[in-house]
């Protein structure tokens, strides 16, 4: 299908602004954010949590895996499998276990033994280049996360993380969009709008 122009535009005007963040602008919006996430009762309550390795100027959770590995959770990543744009998920114990994947970006080795069932997971943590008041997202255009939320993850609490920036009055949806619970900014949660 055709993506519409208004979707691709937002896409590279959001994908430019982030561009030009610094490596600092980033750290203090990451490290706010973690602080946020760790407040969430779905956060506190969940042993096994899917994040995301940072990719370009995405926030970094990376502080907030350090605190759930702390605190005996498990952290789970995804990998990305571009031939049928599917996830699949694994238990990382230690970051120098990742390999670069596909995009380029850190992604858990194929391990039959870490490998995690959806279901298994409690809470997800996603990555996008814009959030709507809606709770919708924007990512890449891969619809990796869609596929996902559609499917195997479908009833999996769900809460995008982002810069203020990025939470926007619309990114355009289109029916396979699958809205967010939420989505934590710096500066606390934002709760979408029904
Ligand atoms: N950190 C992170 N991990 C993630 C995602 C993500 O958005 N962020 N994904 C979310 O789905 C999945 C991977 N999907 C991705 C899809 C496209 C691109 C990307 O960089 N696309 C290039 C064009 C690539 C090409 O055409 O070769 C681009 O945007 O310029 C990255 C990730 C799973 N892992
Ligand atoms: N549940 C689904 N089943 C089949 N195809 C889907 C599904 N969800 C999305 N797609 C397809 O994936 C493509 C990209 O979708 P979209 O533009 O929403 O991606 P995105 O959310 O920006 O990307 P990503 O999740 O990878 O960051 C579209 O062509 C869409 O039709």
């Amino acid at each position: 299908m055709v993506e519409s122009r208004k979707k691709k535009n937002l896409r590279n005007q959001m994908l430019k602004t982030r561009e030009i963040l610094s490596e600092s602008d980033v750290e203090t919006g990451s490290k706010k954010i973690c602080q946020q996430v760790m407040e969430l009762p779905q956060w506190e309550q969940a042993e096994r949590v899917l994040y995301y390795m940072p990719h370009r100027r995405e926030i970094d959770l990376r502080p907030l895996m350090k605190q759930a590995w702390l605190m005996g959770k498990k952290v789970i990543l995804p990998r990305a499998i571009p031939a049928n744009r599917l996830l699949i998920f694994y238990q990382v114990d230690h970051l120098d276990e990742l390999v670069l994947g596909a995009y380029g970006i850190w992604e858990p080795q194929s391990d039959e033994d870490r490998r995690i069932d959806p279901q298994e997971l409690d809470l997800a943590l996603v990555p996008g280049v814009a959030f709507d008041w809606k709770g919708y997202r924007l990512g890449y255009g891969g619809g990796y996360y869609d596929r996902f939320f559609a499917g195997p993850g479908a009833g999996i609490p769900r809460f995008g993380v982002g810069f203020s920036f990025q939470w926007v009055e619309t990114v355009y949806p289109e029916a396979h969009d699958v809205p967010m619970n939420g989505v934590v900014v710096p500066t606390g949660l934002m709760v979408p709008e029904k």
